[in-house]
């Protein structure tokens, strides 16, 4: 029978927590804060403690150390229901035996609680360093249980130097998340090199990245250490990787396994080592079986992956998306209308987070003073990844379809869809006739083939201000 102190001012948490303790067999003994749970663990020892992060007095995180002191490496495992960035980083780097966010289920504690009297702690990874200042850090907002399982596996990775493959839809945020895992990581201080390999010409593509001599090559004057270079020591995101041409995927692996490069025209390699993180909206596996991508490279890459939600997975994070951006928009953020924020949550983000970013930034350039309301939005961006080949009609289409299931599928329009369904499509067509025409009634009439009382009276509805 081992012991088992659980530290949560939370009644219901040290109650199911002790439940699962007994059924296990073993011993649990609860304490409402860390300063009398470090009491209780001076007597009786524990052999696993559950600690949770907001505590009344000192928090979870801060008393590891104490509880270390009295404990040895008894294994850790951390709870709490605000996993944020910061959070997710410090319980990492306090050397916790695990990390698991509130809500959860009794099969996750219990096999957590099984992991930890299994396994024998380990000391390694355990020096606390100093997290950076939260104002250097990039902020991955979010409060959803997809951004927080987000944060927990941006810090886990953080902590070693292995390569991570991020996939995700674009706009969705994948550079920012590289980005915070270099800064959380032991090279923080090193060089960040972003890549956009799409934007590379395929002619210059090895130069940039490989670096050239002297002479390598007509109008190369003088040598030129290469973007992997650059990266010596710390971090290179190679966004959108499934666009790397095959002949630079060779190069690119021997550069990561050998750790060094041959520069264009160079007879003898450059020494450099860094993590690599690779970035892309398709799907890389597909693209390996399609004979597109190097296995080895892929391999390689997805050492670990992460996938970035697209933000209609977490539409309750747009409030606070809202909020952070608006409030970046100096000198006065606006506030944003009920009815607006409503509007935002409805729609699809085909574009996300950049979408939404783009959206705030217009409504309030538009609102000029006062509520943003729906009406300053611009139209929602449609969905351009159905089919890719710049048919327009085609694409409306399928974004016409994707948008009437959704509304089809919410029994609070019941009713209404028809109507809901047309406005959505004629307000940024009148929208975009006045704005054409100067905001004069009499052309955009005759552009759209209505009457100008017609076209008023419909702007009215839409409340378009004039
Ligand atoms: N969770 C988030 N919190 C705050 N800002 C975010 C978040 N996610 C994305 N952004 C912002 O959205 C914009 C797009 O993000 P980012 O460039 O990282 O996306 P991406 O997935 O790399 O896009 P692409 O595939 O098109 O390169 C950036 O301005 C970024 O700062």
């Amino acid at each position: 029978m081992s012991k088992i102190l659980v530290v949560d001012d939370e009644q219901s948490i040290c109650w199911g927590i002790t439940k699962v303790a007994t059924m296990l067999g073993h011993e649990a003994e609860v304490a409402a804060s860390a300063e009398e749970g470090l009491r209780l663990a001076q007597t009786s020892k524990p052999d696993v403690l559950v600690l949770d992060v907001r505590l009344p007095g000192i928090d979870g995180i801060t008393a590891v150390e104490q509880f270390r002191q009295v404990l040895g490496d008894v294994p850790i495992i951390i709870i709490t229901a605000f996993g944020d960035m910061q959070t997710a980083v410090r319980a990492v780097r306090s050397g916790a035996f695990e990390y698991l966010l509130k809500p959860f289920d009794v099969a996750e504690i219990r096999a957590a609680i099984e992991r930890a009297l299994r396994t024998s702690p380990v000391a390694e990874n355990t020096a606390e360093t100093a997290a950076p200042a939260a104002g250097d850090e990039p902020q991955l907002v979010g409060q959803t249980p997809v951004m927080q399982e987000l944060f927990k596996q941006i810090a886990l990775v953080a902590a070693t130097d292995t390569s991570v493959l991020l996939q995700g839809e674009s706009g969705a945020g994948k550079e920012l998340v590289a980005r915070a895992i270099h800064q959380h990581s032991a090279s923080a201080d090193r060089p960040f090199v972003a890549v956009n390999v799409a934007a590379l010409s395929p002619t210059v593509a090895e130069s940039e990245l490989f670096g050239h001599v002297a002479g390598a090559y007509t109008g190369a004057q003088r040598g030129r250490d290469g973007l992997l270079v650059q990266a010596n020591g710390g971090t290179l995101f190679l966004d959108e990787v499934a666009d790397i041409p095959l002949p630079i995927q060779v190069k690119l692996l021997r550069a990561v396994e050998q750790g060094e490069v041959l520069p264009v025209g160079a007879d003898q390699p450059v020494k450099t080592r860094f993590r690599i993180i690779g970035a892309s909206h398709q799907n890389l596996k597909q693209r390996v079986q399609e004979g597109e991508f190097r296995h080895d490279l892929y391999f390689r890459l997805c050492a670990f992956e992460i996938v970035i939600p697209p933000l209609r997975q977490r539409a309750d994070d747009i409030p606070l998306l809202v909020q952070h951006f608006a409030s970046h928009l100096a000198p006065t953020p606006r506030a944003f209308a009920e009815e607006t924020l409503a509007e935002l949550a409805r729609r699809p983000w085909h574009g996300n987070v950049r979408e939404l970013r783009n959206a705030i930034e217009h409504a309030h350039v538009v609102a000029r003073s006062g509520l943003v309301m729906p009406e300053h939005l611009p139209p929602a961006q449609p969905s351009f990844q159905a089919t890719g080949d710049g048919n327009h009609e085609q694409q409306l289409t399928e974004a016409s379809r994707a948008r009437a299931d959704e509304l089809l599928s919410d029994p609070a329009l019941a009713g209404d869809v028809y109507n809901r369904f047309l406005s959505e499509v004629e307000r940024p067509l009148l929208n975009r006739a006045m704005d054409r025409f100067s905001g004069e009634y009499a052309p955009a009439a005759r552009a759209l083939g209505l009457h100008r009382t017609t076209l008023k009276k419909k702007l009215e509805e839409y409340e378009v201000p004039e």
